[in-house]
């Protein structure tokens, strides 16, 4: 592991950490906040999976979270959004390749030889965090659009390893949208029962021995509302499964980082008394 960036923030620090990944097969970067309580001893951990285009860079520097995160003595942890170098498969257009993961390990050539972002977060990332920072073993994850559909894909499978769970923007039935449709078409194959996996509205409606409480944040005037996130499909089927589910409708936002620098704040509150319970 490579320290390459370190602000002093809020009196904690915003790092930027490289490191080899096994399940990559890729140096890999990744952004750390640690609040000034982890001078003390150990914190919780909130994990941020970001959108499509985005790098470690983005939440870091425009949702204005580490105000939050100093307040309330968590850790935040932004991973990269798929693997990266010279020698990992891309293609044409923002939505597919490189800065699009998707969150799901492709069993598909050539994008299988390195885009495993699904272990790479669950497994991974987490025993990194954990035996090189002062991190607790409690762990929540959020994330926005592509990566709030990962962060309930991931919670959902694995709800014993997350004390709460969140999404801003959230892609919650990719098998029903272009966005999905076509990220899992490349990644997975045209086989649509192997897409239910990373799906959270097929997940919720599947069994699930445990069932974490949903909390999604969006913003009435996101212009991919109507075509690629659709939260109601996700509403729909909580309910149908008795899932718990909040989704918060905000008048006048859009699907930016101002949208998430709004209500950033209300989501850390909700992780760390999950995480402090
Ligand atoms: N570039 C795409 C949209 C990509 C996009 O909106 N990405 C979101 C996540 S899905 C994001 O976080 N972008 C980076 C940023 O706002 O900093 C387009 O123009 O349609």
């Amino acid at each position: 592991m490579m320290r390459i960036e370190h602000h002093v923030c809020f009196g904690g620090a915003q790092e930027v950490w490289q490191h080899h990944s096994d399940v990559l097969g890729c140096d890999m970067r990744i952004g750390v906040y640690l609040p000034p309580q982890a001078k003390d001893g150990p914190c919780p951990v909130l994990y941020w999976l970001s959108g499509l285009t985005c790098t470690e860079q983005n939440f870091i520097t425009k949702a204005g979270a580490q105000r939050y995160a100093a307040e309330h003595g968590i850790i935040l942890v932004t991973p990269d959004t798929s693997p990266r170098g010279d020698d990992v498969a891309d293609a044409e257009g923002y939505d597919i390749g490189k800065g699009a993961g998707f969150y799901v390990n492709a069993t598909e050539a050539p994008w299988s030889a390195h885009y495993r972002m699904y272990d790479y977060v669950v497994d991974e990332l987490p025993a990194l965090i954990e035996a090189s920072f002062p991190a607790n073993d409690a762990r929540a994850i959020s994330g926005h659009s592509m990566g709030g559909h990962g962060a309930l894909v991931i919670a959902l499978r694995n709800p014993t390893r997350y004390r709460s769970v969140s999404a801003f923007s959230p892609i919650v039935a990719p098998s029903q949208v272009p966005w999905g449709e076509k990220a899992f078409t490349t990644y997975l194959g045209a086989d649509r029962d192997a897409w239910a996996l990373y799906d959270a509205t097929a997940l919720v409606s599947s069994e699930l021995n445990e069932r974490l409480p949903l909390l999604i944040e969006q913003g009435r005037d996101d212009e991919f509302l109507a075509n690629q996130l659709k939260p109601e499909l996700l509403q729909l089927a909580a309910e149908a499964q008795g899932q718990p589910i909040t989704l918060n409708l905000r008048p006048g936002y859009d699907h930016s980082y101002y949208f998430i620098a709004s209500f950033i704040g209300e989501h850390i509150v909700y992780h760390a008394r999950a995480m402090k319970a």
